[in-house]
């Protein structure tokens, strides 16, 4: 088994990854890591949450000179968030080295960006968009860029930045070293690829299934107008540290934000026409536990790495398997544990069952928990923590008090009044959702087709290192 060390890693970067507390490199990084420094194009294809950034950005800073100081690597993300979050994670790395990224996005005082560029950053992680504006004003040139990376290259497709990434390739040397990396490999990919890099290898740790196995998956047949109601009560029941509830559509994510709000949960809702400040702003309080129920579409989706994430739940079905993957891709990270269930209408069970096929895992049925289950589940929450208080000890101040009070109160009263205390009761403020959009296939989702063609490459390379969840 390799280490950083035996994979060539300089000390610099060793160190840094110390820090972070990456012991050993992950099957993905393990694999991609020769192959790049050694300056090869590279497809490469892991689960979520298998530490594919880190796969790229360690030689990236192997790579960069510290000699002419113009941009000399690209990474393009199809969300502002990732790119904030992708530069956060290469500044980690390369915290011991000369080099430094910089996120570069729309929505953000462009003035400001370029403020930022005279800092003469080595590595732009930027939208395509965006980046595109500061090639017409010149405030990024790219013809010293040494490697261009795609992170989530099919969603950037899908968002229709086809144009903006081919124009953004064409203004970079023809010598550049191009790198693909994502959870799941569609063939628009496959073309993209073709097109684009020279002799690519192609490195695809993939296991049976798409998903990670640590993600336990659940799904619900309910119908839509009770959808609400009932989750709230997985929220009370099952309590998880961080979730994340997926819908439909914007107006569906701020409906369902306002009514968790009303029922006194800490939840808020990003999509993307909020400004960004304000979707920076439920992020940061996302990750920061201020708020601990993040309501959004599908921009939340792809490569958000959140510490704490749990519980995922699709309030609504998606669209297709990927972006199921990518979904629930936002638990089970970095070998954690996470449950990820799935609200169904009736009429959506056979999109279901398309999901199931395509991603070879099955998704286990669980009944509709009923509102006494719910309380059951508080009061078993209220329990834990009560004894977890016993066991943590440190209650001399409360003696006192505690005898005075069974001296004239009984001992199950008085505990059953202090569990009540604890207990979140169901609430049912009345709220009201709008029925949900119908679920629209693309139509190369092909879903009705009874064979359905997945387009996934068939996996070459197994993963080697087991110990590694
Ligand atoms: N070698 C390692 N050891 C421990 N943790 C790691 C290692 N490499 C990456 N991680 C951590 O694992 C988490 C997931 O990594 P990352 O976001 O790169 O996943 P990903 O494969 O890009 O997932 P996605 O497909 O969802 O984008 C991050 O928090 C990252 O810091
Ligand atoms: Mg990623």
């Amino acid at each position: 088994m390799n280490t950083f060390k035996t994979l060539g890693i300089s000390d610099k970067i060793i160190r840094a990854l110390n820090e972070m507390g990456f012991e050993e490199p992950t099957p993905i990084q393990e694999q991609a890591i020769p192959v790049l420094t050694a300056g090869r194009d590279l497809i490469g294809q892991a689960q979520t949450g298998t530490g594919k950034t880190a796969a790229f950005g360690i030689p990236l800073f192997e790579k960069i000179i510290h000699g002419p100081e113009a941009v000399q690597a690209v990474v393009l993300t199809p969300t502002r968030e990732l790119a904030i979050q992708v530069a956060e994670e290469l500044n980690r790395i390369g915290q011991f080295t000369e080099a430094h990224a910089l996120p570069v996005y729309g929505g953000q005082d462009i003035l400001r960006q370029i403020k930022s560029l005279k800092r003469r950053p080595q590595i732009i992680v930027a939208t395509p968009g965006r980046l595109m504006d500061h090639m017409e004003r010149r405030t990024i040139r790219l013809g010293d860029i040494r490697t261009v990376i795609l992170d989530e290259a099919d969603e950037m497709l899908n968002m229709g930045f086809i144009d903006d990434i081919e124009k953004i390739l064409g203004a970079t040397p023809d010598e550049r070293q191009t790198i693909l990396f994502s959870a799941t490999m569609p063939r628009p990919i496959q073309n993209l690829a073709r097109r684009f890099l020279k002799n690519p290898a192609l490195i695809q740790i993939k296991a049976k299934e798409l998903t990670v196995p640590l993600i336990e998956q659940q799904y619900i047949e309910i119908q839509d107008n009770q959808k609400f109601d009932v989750l709230c009560r997985l929220l009370d029941m099952q309590a998880p540290e961080l979730s994340i509830v997926f819908g439909r559509t914007k107006r569906r994510v701020d409906e369902l934000a306002e009514a968790l709000k009303k029922r006194g949960y800490l939840a808020d809702g990003i999509h993307g026409d909020l400004t960004q400040g304000r979707r920076e702003i439920v992020l940061r309080q996302f990750r920061k536990g201020i708020i601990d129920i993040l309501v959004a579409t599908e921009v939340a989706a792809r490569g958000l790495d959140v510490t704490g994430v749990s519980h995922i739940y699709n309030f609504d079905i998606p669209q297709d398997p990927d972006s199921y993957v990518h979904r629930i891709g936002r638990t089970g990270r970095a070998g954690q544990a996470g449950l990820a269930l799935t609200l169904v209408s009736p009429r959506e069970l056979s999109h279901l069952r398309y999901i199931e096929q395509t991603t070879k895992r099955k998704i286990d049925r669980i009944p509709i928990p009923t509102a006494t289950e719910a309380v059951e589940g508080q009061q078993r929450l209220a329990v834990e923590k009560l004894l977890h208080q016993v066991q943590a000890g440190n209650l001399d101040q409360y003696k006192g008090r505690a005898k005075e009070l069974l001296a004239s109160v009984d001992s199950v009263s008085l505990l059953s009044a202090a569990l009540k205390l604890m207990t979140k009761e169901p609430d049912t403020t009345p709220v009201k959702l709008l029925a949900a959009t119908p679920l629209r296939v693309r139509s190369s989702g092909g879903h009705q087709r009874k064979q359905p063609k997945t387009g996934y490459f068939t996996p070459k390379t197994k993963s080697r290192n087991k110990s590694w969840k």
